[in-house]
């Protein structure tokens, strides 16, 4: 904890910051470590202002520096990939078990494979009376592509497959995917890959983010469903955008009631609750799909780390609040 000064004898620092009178504050300090285009999406005015009142504070990690050397911080949040900055946050981890690393970077890892980054949901096997939530079936080929038409044929994996890169590792290359219409097609593509079955869900996709305990729900555009009249008469495999993160919000779209209602809370509240306890994470989102013509068969088909949260309805709240849940209440700002 950063001791400061008295209210309202530090420049800049303006009439909002809330503590009494000659009361010194203690300021939770967050040391970020975040790509450039991450930093502009994520640490917008509306949060470092509203989190500066309620007595936190953002300070930027220096690369050039030894984190040792930096802060003191209470909670470090990152997003930067590579061993060797991976191997800085272990090493700080153990030098500092009293700092919170937002998060471990081991955990992180996990997404980093499209394979290993659904196992968790698959594990889980959640189904309940509001619904069953599973992965769509997936195969992966490590190499040699010229084996894929036999392979997706002895998988029993049915048309059309979404291809994506087994690797994610947030590189532009990383988030290549296709569409193939037929196994054969597939070989023009180059493993490592995930192939997973492409599940009609009417257009529309969840995100649903997670900040800590806390969890919100919208709405984006997807990819619209082939229908067997479409899947017989095509052939080849179709490179797609990123649609799901350059979509634009669906939230108020006039949509079918039936493909636009969002999962039931009790079920997005076991799921998350359960997802953060074995994925080791806070901080991450979910693409989940519903199958279209059901009401309750959902499926994950995608997990981020520390995703846009910038996009979140809330976000500033919702982030700064949990914030101030990671450290001990002797440092928070008393209300009233
Ligand atoms: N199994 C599937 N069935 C139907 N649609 C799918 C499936 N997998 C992916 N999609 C569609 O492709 C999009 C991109 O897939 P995915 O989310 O796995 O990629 P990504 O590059 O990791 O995306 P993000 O930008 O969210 O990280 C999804 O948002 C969805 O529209
Ligand atoms: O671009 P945004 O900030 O919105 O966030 C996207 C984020 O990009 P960034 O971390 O590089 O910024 C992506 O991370 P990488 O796969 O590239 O690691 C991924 O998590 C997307 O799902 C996020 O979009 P969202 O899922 O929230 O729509
Ligand atoms: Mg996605
Ligand atoms: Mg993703």
């Amino acid at each position: 904890m950063r001791e400061e000064m008295p209210y309202g004898t530090e420049e800049g620092e303006g009439e909002e910051v809330g503590f009494p009178n000659n009361t010194h504050k203690r300021l939770v300090v967050v040391g970020y470590a975040l790509t450039s285009k991450k930093t502009k999406s994520f640490l917008q005015p509306k949060l470092e202002g509203l989190a500066r009142n309620k007595g936190i504070l953002f300070v930027a990690i220096d690369h050039n520096r030894p984190l040792s050397d930096q802060g003191p911080f209470d909670i470090v949040l990152h997003k930067l990939s590579g061993k060797e900055w991976r191997q800085i946050l272990e090493d700080y981890r153990q030098t500092h078990p009293e700092v919170t690393v937002l998060d471990p970077p081991d955990a992180i890892q996990h997404l980093h494979n499209r394979q290993s980054m659904l196992q968790a949901v698959a594990d889980m096997n959640l189904s309940d009376s509001y619904g069953k939530v599973g992965v769509p079936r997936q195969l992966v080929v490590k190499r040699d592509a010229s084996s894929i038409p036999d392979a997706v044929a002895n998988s029993g994996l049915t048309l059309p497959i979404v291809a994506k890169p087994l690797v994610n590792d947030g590189s532009v290359k990383s988030h290549e995917l296709s569409l193939a219409f037929d196994r054969y097609s597939l070989q023009k593509l180059e493993p490592p890959l995930v192939l997973q079955e492409f599940v009609n869900h009417g257009g529309v996709l969840f995100k649903v983010y997670i900040v800590g305990e806390a969890i919100k729900v919208v709405r984006r555009f997807s990819l619209p469903d082939v229908s067997k009249r479409e899947l017989s008469k095509t052939a080849g495999v179709y490179r797609f955008p990123r649609v799901s993160c350059a979509a634009a919000s669906a939230d108020d779209a006039d949509l079918d009631p039936g493909i636009a209602e969002l999962p039931p809370r009790p079920l997005l509240e076991r799921l998350a609750k359960e997802l953060r306890r074995r994925l080791g994470l806070r901080l991450f989102n979910l693409d989940m799909i519903r199958e279209h013509g059901t009401r309750d068969r959902f499926y994950v088909i995608d997990i981020n780390y520390f995703p846009g949260y910038g996009k979140m309805p809330e976000y500033e709240h919702i982030f700064t609040d949990f914030l101030l849940s990671l450290v001990p209440a002797k440092y928070k700002k008393r209300s009233g």
